[in-house]
């Protein structure tokens, strides 16, 4: 039996809005409509999809802090909804946008806080919370006040929260969201690390397609409360047929690059000149033919979003997809 199985789970929200000066009508809204999947034991999957899908509803069930409106759900063998204190001690929750730690305490604090909430024992405590120190270069933010810390440095703080009692399951959402290109490296060779090591099941939500490409073998999309692909991020691009992105940065602006095989020239801007190629091939030959034909100073590759992507996998624009369903 997969750790994780959701079976035809539905969440159906009943929204109450004016219609008329006097008159309120009742609308459903099924947020989340049908969703069956299965994840293993030490999985880290991407669940991705755009803004409304439902995915922060489908964690919110996991968690069990909402309870499903209808199908079933297990989370290592526990029903969510029915036992959310056992169940508790099992996951670890990470919310991007909002932080669980204590806004005027030292993050020292927070720390002793959860050791007592989750009872965890003494040495295993001192063991996890060493580790998180190290990792994820907590040690000279222990005593600083929660709110005088940066984004980025109160994510790795919740990370650490989330895992002091050695949780089997990590659900994060948007971990990355707004943090700087060095924190978003730090916060993910953790994760990989942590499942490596621990073998911790991972679900994610994220808007960051490189989140999914350094961290997940397995990426699910949502739209519209329902699963709309399963697989692994190459087949999603398959499914896209999206492009990537190679920014060059040169010693001089040279005219716009358009003899190298594979690629397709979009724009330049000075010495900076941005190439687009399949999602699907490496970008290794690229980069070499351009740095052996031009003075190549520095180069960065970009994802796609995700909307775009989605978008393409079912043709039409969103806005499209949304009018054709309604
Ligand atoms: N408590 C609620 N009451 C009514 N409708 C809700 C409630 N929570 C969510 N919804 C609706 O359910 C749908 C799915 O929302 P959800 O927050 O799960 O999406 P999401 O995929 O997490 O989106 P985002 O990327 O914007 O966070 C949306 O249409 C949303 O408006």
């Amino acid at each position: 039996m997969p750790f994780i199985e959701l079976d035809s789970l539905e969440k159906v929200f009943t929204v109450r809005r004016r219609a008329g000066l006097l008159r309120r009508e009742k609308r459903e809204v099924r947020a989340v409509d049908g969703i069956t999947f299965g994840v293993e034991r030490g999985e880290m999957v991407g669940y991705i999809g755009p803004n409304g899908a439902g995915k922060s509803t489908t964690i919110k069930m996991l968690t069990g802090i909402l309870t499903p409106s209808g199908g079933r759900l297990r989370v290592a063998g526990i029903d969510p909804a029915r036992e959310r204190t056992r169940l508790a001690r099992r996951i670890g929750v990470v919310f991007g946008q909002r932080t669980t730690l204590w806004w005027d305490l030292p993050l020292r604090d927070s720390y002793r806080l959860v050791h007592r909430m989750y009872q965890v024992p003494d040495a295993r405590f001192r063991e996890n919370l060493d580790r998180c120190v190290e990792l994820l270069e907590l040690r000279d933010l222990l005593d600083v006040p929660v709110r005088q810390l940066s984004l980025g440095q109160r994510m790795r703080g919740d990370i650490a929260a989330a895992l002091l009692h050695d949780p089997d399951v990590l659900y994060l959402d948007e971990p990355t969201i707004g943090l700087d290109v060095v924190s978003k490296t730090r916060v993910r060779s953790f994760l990989r690390e942590l499942n490596a090591e621990r073998g911790t099941t991972v679900l994610l939500t994220t808007h960051d397609l490189t989140d999914i490409e350094q961290l997940c073998s397995r990426v699910m999309v949502i739209d519209h409360g329902r699963l709309m692909y399963d697989g692994d991020l190459t087949g999603l691009h398959e499914a896209g047929d999206g492009e990537r992105l190679l920014v060059v940065d040169l010693a001089t602006a040279v005219p716009p690059i358009e003899d190298v095989p594979g690629a397709r020239f979009v724009r330049a801007e000075g010495p900076r000149q941005w190439l687009a190629f399949p999602a699907t091939a490496s970008a290794a030959p690229l980069v070499s033919a351009v740095a052996a034909a031009y003075p190549l100073v520095d180069l960065s590759v970009r994802e796609p979003d995700i909307e775009t992507v989605i978008a393409k996998m079912y043709g039409g624009t969103r806005e499209e997809r949304r009018e054709s369903l309604t």
